[in-house]
């Protein structure tokens, strides 16, 4: 014997009626069919029974609706008599729940008695179509062999008479049952309901009584899912749950089966499949006692109920006194207000339950009244309720004795700066849940399935600020990579975020990254550098990275505020590095603090590992003795082009042109750039360094930087004579220029110098870099890096580097 149950969106129309009969007539076994009503019918009869103890006329519609729908699938399914003969029924059982539904609306009045006759019309009427529609069914009323209490609305089953009473209906039977789910009746006759999503329970009532060989449940999704794959799209569907880790995850949130239906599965050791009618070749999972689990993983499933509230009750008279928490329960239940959560902390100065929010104003006033006494006398000094909080759960019976779980969990969530607020967890290990606000729950979940299962990614969500010549190179670079990223380091880059100064744009589930600036410039909404930032904080998205594309000083001084929302920053712009030392130190702080990153490789030398070689040789403990370089590719690049047919002005026209410049060339001819790549330098070798204590030799004259970019392109032509004489001179004594940043012995300085054949900066060609490192252990020979030193695209890989570094793959 099997028994077979059919949601409601399986028995939702007449195609999907056909597909039950197909699944129903496929089984060799005889089976026992129950049925929930037509997918949204129970709603539209509770909704038309409200609607007329309101006193509105509306519930006629209503009646109208459910009528229409039943008859359009008895139209489609039957034919000829049968169908004039399964109509006349339906309409009969219809009319029945017009009536009462009038009588509701003509006395004003709608007990939970009532609720529950007119609740189960949907199982009874759709049970009908069903049996009738599958050859030589027969029909069985539930509500007469499920008993219960007289509790309606969630009647307790009463197990001592409804065994025997199925076992006694089914002695002997062979073929095909179908019969309502959700219906029971007390003592009296009367009907009651076995609360929503009942009929999972029938069936496993049905199945337990019986001891059938199996119980399937046949839903609208594929199993038991990791996570909700409403937020979770790489939530997958579990192959295999003990009876144990299906009650958890149910009770925690995932609605795909109803919890009391395992207890009674359970007690027998029925297998029970969870299979999807409409894709019934999907393997489904499968319930059993076995902890078996598949991957060996020691997580089976992630789940969350939201809109709790979190009561505390807190008093010092509270620590050591027997039947505190008897008389908080109990006065709980006596309201019938069921607790979710308990945390207690074993100083027992304080003991948190959550609730259901809706509750909660009637939990508050049963607890005071309860504690009048304690409260009144200072015994208990504070009952707290906060609400918009969530539950999450991770369940799995492999946690048993595994160490380490908890700590990752919470690890992951706070470096994602989750704020957990309460913490539970049985001794049985099989679920350890916690609270936090339902603002971070998506998060929550996101980060909890991504660091356990379960996803075989990582994600790293980027938003970025500034898609000039940087931005752009590198939002090509990451449209290029992310397929082979993806597929041999499991790494998915995706675009939440995208800004210039005018625009952004945000999508949590990714921009496409082909035709960005059309988007952003045709979909984005008016943004500005603080909104911009905000929406990041917003959208509070797991593995969250910032990437600063510009040159502006504003843009820097938002780091601080993201780190501290947990986002990393990886940034081109050397604003921040090179601000004011207690700054960059304490952005430093924030990150180390927050567990998130704060990279800026490409502050120096563009592409070229500079940054990253010299924290490897601070952190393996060498010490940064000198430091000779040329920093700036614009400068390099234009003392390697000059020449007698291509005057000053000209190259660092070209310099530009070919994105080597700073956007404001300037900042590069003053020397400005060089200097705040040389304080960072410093900084990064462990010194303490500001920019006041770096001397600049300037070799523009500082009126040509005082006016508009205008001025300064009409005016710097003036130089052009003089800087060709210079030249000249320099060529005939086979030197050349280089501007070189140099730091010893705390003294740091920039500059022009004419450079002598066989130095290592003389043969330097283009837009090229060199950085001499030495140090106590690279000493007679300095660690020399070097290689091009400026341009968009090696900038924007460095950039992209960066980016991989803050997933740690
Ligand atoms: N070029 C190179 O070789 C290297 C460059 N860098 C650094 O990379 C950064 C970017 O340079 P590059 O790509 O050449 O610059 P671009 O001028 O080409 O692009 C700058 C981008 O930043 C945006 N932007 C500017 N100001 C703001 C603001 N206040 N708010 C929001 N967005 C703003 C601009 O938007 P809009 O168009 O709307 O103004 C534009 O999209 C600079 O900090 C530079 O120092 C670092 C190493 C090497
Ligand atoms: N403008 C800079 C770009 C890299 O930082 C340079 O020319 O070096």
């Amino acid at each position: 014997m099997k028994v077979l149950k059919f949601g409601g969106t399986s028995v939702g129309s007449a195609e999907n009626i056909r597909r039950v009969k197909e699944i129903v007539k496929s089984q060799s076994d005889d089976v026992i069919v129950v049925v929930s009503a037509l997918g949204g019918i129970t709603d539209k009869i509770l909704n038309a029974s409200k609607m007329a103890v309101l006193g509105t006329e509306y519930f006629n519609t209503e009646i109208t609706g459910i009528r229409g729908r039943h008859e359009e699938v008895v139209e489609s399914l039957f034919e000829g008599e049968k169908k004039e003969e399964v109509k006349d029924r339906v309409s009969k059982l219809l009319d029945e729940l017009e009536k009462v539904i009038q009588g509701v609306s003509m006395i004003g009045e709608l007990t939970p008695k009532t609720l529950d006759k007119i609740g189960g019309f949907g199982e009874r009427l759709s049970s009908l179509i069903i049996s009738e529609f599958i050859e030589g069914a027969q029909w069985v009323d539930s509500s007469r062999l499920i008993k219960t209490d007289s509790a309606f609305g969630k009647a307790q089953v009463d197990f001592h008479v409804t065994m025997p009473l199925i076992r006694e209906k089914f002695n002997g039977f062979t073929g095909i049952c179908v019969a309502p789910g959700f219906v029971s009746s007390n003592r009296e006759g009367d009907y009651t309901t076995l609360g929503r999503g009942g009929s999972d329970y029938t069936a496993a009532i049905f199945a337990a009584a019986l001891n059938a060989s199996v119980l399937e449940i046949w839903t609208d999704v594929d199993g038991f899912m990791t996570a909700d794959p409403r937020v979770i799209s790489k939530a997958y569907v579990i192959k295999s749950l003990s009876y144990a880790e299906a009650m958890e995850l149910s009770h925690f949130g995932a609605k795909v089966i109803y919890p009391p239906t395992i207890l009674p599965v359970y007690k027998k050791g029925i297998p029970t499949w969870i299979k999807n009618t409409l894709r019934p070749e999907a393997e489904g999972t499968l319930i059993t006692e076995s902890r078996k689990n598949g991957k060996d993983l020691p997580i089976k499933g992630i789940s969350s109920i939201s809109n709790i509230t979190l009561m505390t009750v807190q008093g010092l008279g509270m620590v050591g006194v027997t039947g505190i928490s008897m008389r908080l329960f109990g006065a709980l239940a006596k309201e019938n207000i069921n607790v979710i959560l308990i945390s207690q902390a074993s100083s027992e100065n304080s003991i948190s339950v959550a609730i259901d929010t809706t509750k909660a104003e009637l939990a508050e006033a049963a607890i005071r009244q309860e504690f009048e006494r304690e409260i009144a006398v200072g015994k208990i000094n504070k009952v707290e309720m906060e609400s918009d909080l969530s539950i999450v759960a991770i369940v799995g019976e492999n946690m048993k004795h595994s160490t380490g779980i908890a700590g990752k969990l919470f690890n992951t969530i706070g470096k994602n700066g989750i704020n957990i607020i309460a913490i539970a967890q049985g001794a049985s290990e099989l679920n350890i849940s916690w609270v936090v606000k339902n603002s971070d729950l998506r998060k929550t979940l996101n980060v909890v399935h991504e660091s356990f299962f379960l996803s075989e990614n990582v994600e790293v969500n980027v938003f970025l600020l500034g898609i000039g010549l940087v931005g752009g190179n590198l939002l090509n670079q990451i449209q290029h990579q992310q397929e082979k990223l993806l597929k041999e380091k499991h790494l998915k880059i995706k675009l939440v975020g995208v800004a210039n100064s005018r625009k952004m744009l945000l999508n949590r589930e990714g921009i496409d990254i082909e035709g960005f600036k059309d988007k952003l410039e045709h979909e984005g909404q008016h943004s500005s550098l603080h909104l911009y930032k905000q929406a990041v904080i917003d959208m509070n998205i797991f593995n969250s990275v910032f990437v600063d594309c510009t040159a502006a000083t504003a843009a820097a001084d938002l780091y601080a505020d993201l780190l501290n929302a947990n986002v990393s920053i990886v940034t081109a712009n050397k604003v921040a590095a090179s601000s004011e030392y207690e700054n960059y130190l304490m952005l430093k702080k924030i990150a180390k603090r927050k567990g998130v990153k704060f990279l800026f490789e490409t502050n120096v030398g563009a592409g070229l590992p500079i940054i990253n070689t010299l924290n490897d040789l601070v952190n393996a403990g060498d010490k940064i003795q000198k430091i000779e370089a040329v920093l700036s590719g614009t400068l390099n690049f234009i003392f390697n082009t000059i020449s007698a047919d291509v005057p000053f002005s000209q190259t660092i026209k070209m310099a530009k042109e070919q994105g080597y410049s700073e956007p404001d060339p300037r900042i590069d001819l003053s020397g400005i750039d060089v200097m705040r790549k040389l304080l960072i330098l410093v900084r990064e070798s462990g010194y303490k360094i500001e920019k006041e204590d770096v001397a600049i030799n300037k070799f523009v004259p500082d009126e040509f930087f005082a006016g508009s970019m205008d001025d300064f392109w009409a005016g710097i032509p003036q130089l052009d004579a003089d800087f060709e004489a210079r030249r000249k001179v320099l060529e005939s004594q086979n030197k050349c220029w280089r501007f070189v940043a140099k730091y010893e012995d705390g003294r740091a300085e920039v500059g022009l110098q004419e450079i002598t054949q066989g130095h290592p900066f003389f043969d330097l060609q283009g837009s090229n870099n060199l950085v001499m490192f030495t140090t106590e252990r690279y000493h007679e020979f300095p660690m020399i890096i070097k290689g091009y030193g400026a341009g968009a695209a090696v900038t924007a890989a460095g950039v992209f580097a960066d980016i991989i570094r803050v997933s740690n793959v």
